[in-house]
């Protein structure tokens, strides 16, 4: 089971609330001037990938005061039990093991007094096959073709994962065409179809509960678009394949269960980018760079279950999150990828983290007293900084980064990178460090301007700086080391999930929005006017009725 400590009331917090009234008199660039060692002390190396997250306003007193608490919270016991299998995931009764959907090792896994690895590698194995068969061509399509496009329609975790693992690893992809439906909007599925081939386009219907609205809604479209394009009802067994849970709901769908991928509900959907929901990642990149993204999720998975908690990538961007969030009282968290491939990570830690996180109540179902999950966003380097770089820099809101770049681009084109990373090394110096008014003025005189003009201008161009960031370099974004990154983040979620004492791995927020629309939904059919709800809703639909 999972420890159940409320972390306000530890000692290491009642020691970091005082530190942290220290913490506040210091200034990072004084911290530096103090320490010709501080990057040394305050980064850390996993194979190919190394974490700075000493452009933070910690000192060693700091980080020992984090590591107490977390092992005040209990969070290498946590760590444990997840690994065990144990059904963390109370509230849903199920262990929480996508752990064991990239376990490498093979080392038996239980579920029930089950080892759970035959069937995760029987399924791998069908993914194999089958992806090998679509990517050869030896698979043809109801007129004897070969598939040229995929399309995966789902939601939430069924896709934002294979969209983000097939963006980043586009430099690997092969000839197939990918497409990603995920809103219920027609539009979506609309402008997807339009250009497309029933011939030869395989869909993908991904879901772990293959009930979920919109992607049976974009189902059945698809389903009626093949038909209507001369497909048959004995042909939807070569163009439609399943990614799910559930093989009733699939079987009932008219999907034949040979072209069914099962994953179990010990996989969350926000983790689900590693069991059947990648065969689209599988489909676009070859299975054995699908395997190689297994392999480095797996790496990254033996060093959070090992690794001391100092040497601990996942728990120190953990604590450091804590640290802000819960002494800093920073709301948010940005995630900027200095890589365009990468367009779509902070994106996809928005369900893991937010989804996850984003918890009001703790494992007691007491109301916290205390904040919880940040608000996770984002956009790649160097764009972002064409956007809200200026609220970061001079905002009055406190917006902890995590900047990440790879060391090689898998297009070196010219100056490109070198000029990419130099923004990515200057952005965090530069939030670090800031710019004083002395030198403001210094560079407004060396300008020319005048003493009035400088008077006038200065305050606009000072820089605080002080501001808190992380860098995330990688060698190369790899199959591999994207799949350890990915794993870095989702432990790193766990363990502040873990400390906060929620429950991380239900979704019991997103289900009331979803039945309120079940009711409505019926209501929009005539143009009867709607009574049944509060003026504004019911105004609203009126006025849709009105109009459309
Ligand atoms: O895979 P499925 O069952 O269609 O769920 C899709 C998404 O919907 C949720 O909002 C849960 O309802 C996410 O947690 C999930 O990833």
């Amino acid at each position: 089971m999972l420890p159940n400590i409320d972390f306000t009331s530890t000692q290491s917090y009642k020691y970091l609330t005082d530190h942290y009234l220290d913490i506040l008199t210091k200034n990072l660039k004084d911290l530096f001037a103090a320490d010709s060692q501080r990057f040394e002390k305050f980064s850390l190396h996993f194979e190919d990938i190394l974490l700075d997250y000493s452009k933070n306003r910690i000192d060693e007193e700091t980080i020992a005061l984090l590591i107490q608490l977390a092992c005040e919270c209990g969070v290498n016991k946590a760590i444990e039990a997840m690994f065990s299998g144990d059904r963390i995931n109370v509230t849903e009764d199920r262990p929480v093991l996508h752990i064991a959907l990239r376990n490498r090792a093979n080392t038996p896994i239980l579920v029930d007094g089950k080892d759970v690895m035959p069937d995760v590698n029987a399924v791998l194995q069908h993914m194999k096959e089958f992806s090998e068969a679509i990517i050869s061509g030896s698979w043809k399509g109801y007129t004897g073709k070969p598939i040229t496009d995929v399309v995966n329609i789902g939601i939430g975790g069924s896709d934002l994962g294979p969209v983000m693992v097939t963006e980043a690893l586009k430099a690997y992809k092969n000839h197939l065409t990918m497409h990603f439906v995920s809103n219920v909007d027609g539009t979506h599925i609309a402008e997807t179809l339009k250009d497309l081939d029933a011939e030869t386009t395989l869909f993908l219907i991904a879901s772990k509960t293959f009930t979920t609205q919109e992607t049976m809604g974009n189902a059945h479209s698809a389903r009626d678009w093949f038909i209507e394009k001369g497909g048959k009802d004995e042909d939807v067994a070569k163009h439609f394949a399943a990614l799910s849970t559930n093989s009733e709901g699939v079987e009932k769908f008219g999907i034949d269960t040979k072209n069914m991928f099962e994953f179990w509900d010990w996989v969350g959907g926000r983790y689900s980018l590693w069991s059947a929901i990648g065969l689209s990642i599988a489909l676009s990149v070859g299975f054995d760079n699908f395997e190689e993204l297994l392999s480095g999720a797996h790496a990254m998975d033996n060093h959070f279950k090992t690794a001391e908690l100092e040497e601990n990538l996942p728990v120190a961007l953990a604590l450091v999150g804590i640290w802000h969030n819960n002494f800093f009282e920073a709301e948010t968290q940005a995630i900027l990828p200095y890589d365009q491939y990468m367009h779509r990570f902070a994106a996809y830690f928005q369900q893991g983290d937010m989804e996850s996180n984003g918890k009001h109540v703790d494992r007691n179902g007491k109301h916290v007293d205390y904040q919880t999950g940040p608000v996770i966003w984002g956009e790649p380097g160097t764009n972002g900084q064409h956007a809200f770089y200026q609220l970061i820099h001079q905002g009055t809101k406190l917006i902890p980064c995590d900047f990440i770049a790879p060391a090689q681009s898998h297009n070196p084109l010219g100056e490109h990178h070198n000029m990419l990373l130099s923004n990515f090394f200057a952005q965090t110096e530069a939030l670090m460090n800031g710019k004083t008014e002395e030198e403001v003025i210094a560079e407004l005189k060396k300008a020319g301007k005048s003493e009035e003009k400088i008077g006038q201008i200065v305050p606009f161009k000072v820089f605080e700086g002080n501001r808190p960031t992380n860098s995330i370099l990688i060698k190369k974004i790899t199959p591999y080391s994207l799949g350890s990154l990915i794993a870095m983040y989702e432990h790193k979620i766990f363990v502040q999930g873990i400390i906060w004492n929620i429950y991380s791995f239900d979704q019991w927020g997103v289900e009331l929005g979803k039945q309120l629309a079940g009711k409505i939904l019926p209501e929009l059919k005539d143009d009867v006017e709607v009574t049944s709800h509060d003026s504004s809703t019911n105004g609203l639909i009126n006025q849709y009725k009105a109009w459309r």
